[in-house]
């Protein structure tokens, strides 16, 4: 519900939108060059003296303005026709015309009305309230993502481009949203729909009936300086009844005309000072700056629109399509995933046709989607839930574990959840997990026991299906059988051997990309775009389990690096230590958002051992901004498997690389990685007080020896690694 509230409104209301952001961006930058080109008043000129100044240079003056940039404007009567000039205060005399450029005229007329005056500024303030339902509800949005409103500044997580969205999103929501909470104030003061205070204060009864006297010397005039002025308007000429009409930012009173005396003051009420704060918030008028930074943030919805329309258009496609689907209220069966992969939802797709050719009718979703309380009449409720990262939640699929914790059970909807997993991660199918605790504990009936499928098994799967079948009394076995990426041909460019002399051959390989052109693109071929950290997916010949390697480059740096070492017996990692420069391997890139590092300055300390080096190292290579990076590296002999020695010399030359330690087992003092960890305790408890993020990446054993090692060191500062984890600060990779 909250993200169809974010898309449609979003989806239809685009090109009404753009203009107007487009066209509110441009427009913020009128009041700050018009402050820039108006002549400011002595601190100390009066309006008696600005008047008497006016008047001597056309005496027939009717009305004397000063715009919030500071700019006077004058207007009188020329026999016939009306004149108008902007003034410089010091002189009285004109310093340029009074009208206001074509451009702006024409884009504030476009950017209130659409140039099509009332339907026009109706068509905008509904532009206005889609987009604050679109701030609003993206706002939400960040919330869930986030795990709730408390963690709505916490770094982000996820895809690059579901994360920029949201970030970008996060800096702009509330500048946004009071922009457009001010438009619709100013529809409705316009279309007289707001209470107003009384405008002027009642008119004098008695004047002097006196005339004549110079502005220059009239009291009342001149306790006023021009500074506060906002408009002054004379009396009729020859009208001895008439009266000066003085408007400050205090308020608006009477002045006689033949004794310069003040006559009547009222300051204004609530509504007009609310009114004036609403019209500067808006329009930036009276405050140039705030004007600038409004129209900045502005710009920031077209990327907005550009970046959600794609992130849509992607979950659309990842999404398999399932004919025949009914939706929510009325469906049967409610099958909800949560994938980051894809593969998730073919077990799904496979799951909701057998259930649909079984006479069923089914609702498939994602997992987020997840609203029991629009479930109509729903028999039972499937949640199939991949675990990716270190046990986490896929990026789509943060804080559900809270949701559904959080919400009542369906009165007769009973719940089954499946986790698809890989048994050789230390946190197998921990989500699915920590999602079956969170409903017993919201008190939902359970339809089936947790089950969990390793490594996509169609075995495993058409299993549990049958099972599913027993309980809700359709015989179910479903198969299905996850289609492989096709996978890009690589050319090995270079090799570099280690660890022989040790017993633990091992290759840092570098992979040649292609060049892809916009057409490769569009139709999906060649390697897409990656960062140190994600997966390298490899096909091993004679197998259709795919392999996976962490990538120690990224794309941009124009090749594809991985380290192998050779296990015994290893199938793919045997053929990948003996792979020639110029041979071929099938392979395909699976995105880690999880260990990736965060943008920010704070210090980042890795810590790997072996192979484990790999997405570090890529990581150092890729620190262009040269934050401190603190390695830690763990390896059997200096001479035998010191993996990137050269590059780490040239990396700290270059400043990419602030310090190594270095352990080696069969050397020495025979360290590992975390004896050196507890020897430079001091040094990473300061690290860490200054904000540094952990990331760690090995073997197993060392991964789980590095915990035990960082929460000793870590507890005199009240802190461990579960709860740095938490915040985003630590990050493991291990296998
Ligand atoms: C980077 C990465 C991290 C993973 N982390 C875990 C994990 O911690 N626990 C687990 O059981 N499975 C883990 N897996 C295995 C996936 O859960 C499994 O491959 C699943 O079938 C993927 O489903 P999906 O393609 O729908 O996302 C991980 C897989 C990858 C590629």
């Amino acid at each position: 519900m909250l993200r169809a509230l974010h898309r449609w409104p979003g989806l239809l209301a685009a090109v009404l939108l753009l203009a107007l952001s487009l066209s509110g961006a441009a427009l913020s930058v009128f009041p700050a060059v018009e402050r820039l080109g108006t002549i400011q008043p002595a601190p100390e000129q009066s309006v008696a003296d600005l008047a008497a100044r006016v008047t001597a240079t056309h005496p027939a003056v009717e009305q004397i303005r000063r715009a919030p940039s500071g700019r006077i404007t004058a207007y009188w009567f020329d026999g016939d026709s009306a004149g108008a000039a902007v003034i410089d205060p010091a002189t009285g005399q004109d310093a340029g015309s009074a009208d206001p450029s074509a451009l702006q005229a024409w884009l504030s007329d476009f950017h209130r009305a659409l140039l099509m005056e009332d339907a026009g500024r109706w068509t905008t303030a509904l532009g206005a309230l889609a987009m604050l339902v679109l701030a609003l509800s993206g706002a939400a949005l960040i919330a869930r993502r986030q795990g709730g409103w408390h963690r709505l500044l916490a770094p982000m997580r996820g895809p690059a481009a579901n994360r920029w969205h949201a970030e970008l999103a996060r800096a702009a929501v509330l500048t946004l949203t009071l922009s457009y909470l001010t438009a619709l104030w100013m529809t409705a003061s316009t279309f007289d729909l707001l209470p107003t205070d009384e405008a002027n204060p009642a008119f004098p009864a008695e004047v002097s009936g006196l005339t004549g006297l110079s502005p220059a010397d009239m009291p009342a005039l001149a306790a006023v300086p021009v500074t506060d002025l906002r408009d002054l308007t004379f009396p009729y000429p020859g009208d001895a009844t008439d009266v000066f009409t003085l408007t400050t930012a205090s308020g608006t009173g009477y002045v006689d005309q033949g004794t310069g005396a003040l006559l009547a003051w009222e300051t204004p009420g609530p509504w007009t000072r609310v009114g004036e704060w609403i019209y500067l918030l808006h329009t930036g008028e009276g405050a140039a700056l705030w004007g600038l930074l409004l129209g900045l943030l502005t710009l920031s919805v077209p990327v907005l629109s550009v970046t959600g329309t794609l992130i849509w258009l992607r979950a659309r496609k990842a999404r398999p399509a399932l004919p025949g689907i009914v939706r929510a209220d009325r469906a049967e069966t409610i099958l909800l995933v949560a994938s980051e992969g894809g593969t998730t939802w073919g077990f799904a797709r496979a799951l909701g046709q057998a259930l649909q050719q079984a006479g069923g009718s089914v609702h498939l979703a994602p997992l987020s989607d997840f609203a029991p309380a629009g479930y109509g009449p729903a028999k039972r409720i499937l949640i199939l839930a991949a675990t990716w990262g270190d046990g986490d939640a896929p990026a789509s699929a943060k804080g559900m574990v809270e949701r559904i914790a959080a919400t009542r059970p369906h009165p007769t909807a009973p719940l089954a959840i499946l986790g698809f997993g890989d048994r050789s991660f230390p946190a197998y199918c921990a989500f699915a997990e920590r999602l079956e605790i969170a409903a017993q504990q919201a008190g939902w009936s359970m339809l089936l026991p947790l089950d969990r499928i390793d490594r996509q098994s169609p075995q495993a799967f058409a299993r549990w299906t049958r099972a599913l079948g027993d309980a809700i009394g359709t015989p179910l076995d479903v198969t299905h059988q996850p289609a492989l990426p096709l996978g890009t041909v690589l050319t090995l460019a270079s090799r570099r051997d280690h660890g022989e002399a040790v017993q633990a051959p091992t290759a840092i390989l570098r992979f040649a990309l292609q060049r892809r052109g916009l057409l490769d693109r569009l139709a999906g071929r060649g390697l897409p775009r990656f960062q140190p950290g994600d997966l390298l997916g490899i096909l091993p010949e004679g197998s259709t389990v795919p392999r996976y390697y962490s990538l120690a480059s990224g794309s941009a740096d124009g090749f594809a690096e991985i380290v192998v070492r050779k296990h015994p017996g290893g199938l793919c990692s045997g053929q990948l230590v003996n792979l020639a420069p110029g041979q071929t391997i099938r392979a395909f890139v699976r995105p880690n958002p999880a260990f990736h590092p965060d943008r920010s300055n704070a210090p980042l300390l890795l810590i790997g051992a072996g192979t484990g080096i790999g997405p570090l190292a890529g990581f150092i290579r890729a620190n262009r901004i040269k934050r401190p990076v603190h390695l830690w590296f763990g390896a059997r002999h200096r001479f035998a498997d010191f993996l990137y020695e050269t590059d780490l010399a040239d990396w700290t030359a270059e400043g990419r690389l602030t310090t190594t330690t270095t352990a080696f087992s069969r050397t020495g003092n025979r360290q590992h990685v975390q004896d050196c960890l507890r020897a430079d305790a001091d040094r990473i408890r300061a690290l860490v007080a200054q904000g540094a993020r952990i990331m760690v990446c090995g073997g197993r054993d060392m991964a789980r020896g590095v915990h035990e090692a960082l929460a000793d060191i870590l507890a005199p500062l009240h802190l461990s690694p579960e709860g740095l984890k938490r915040e985003g600060r630590y990050a493991e990779d291990s296998y």
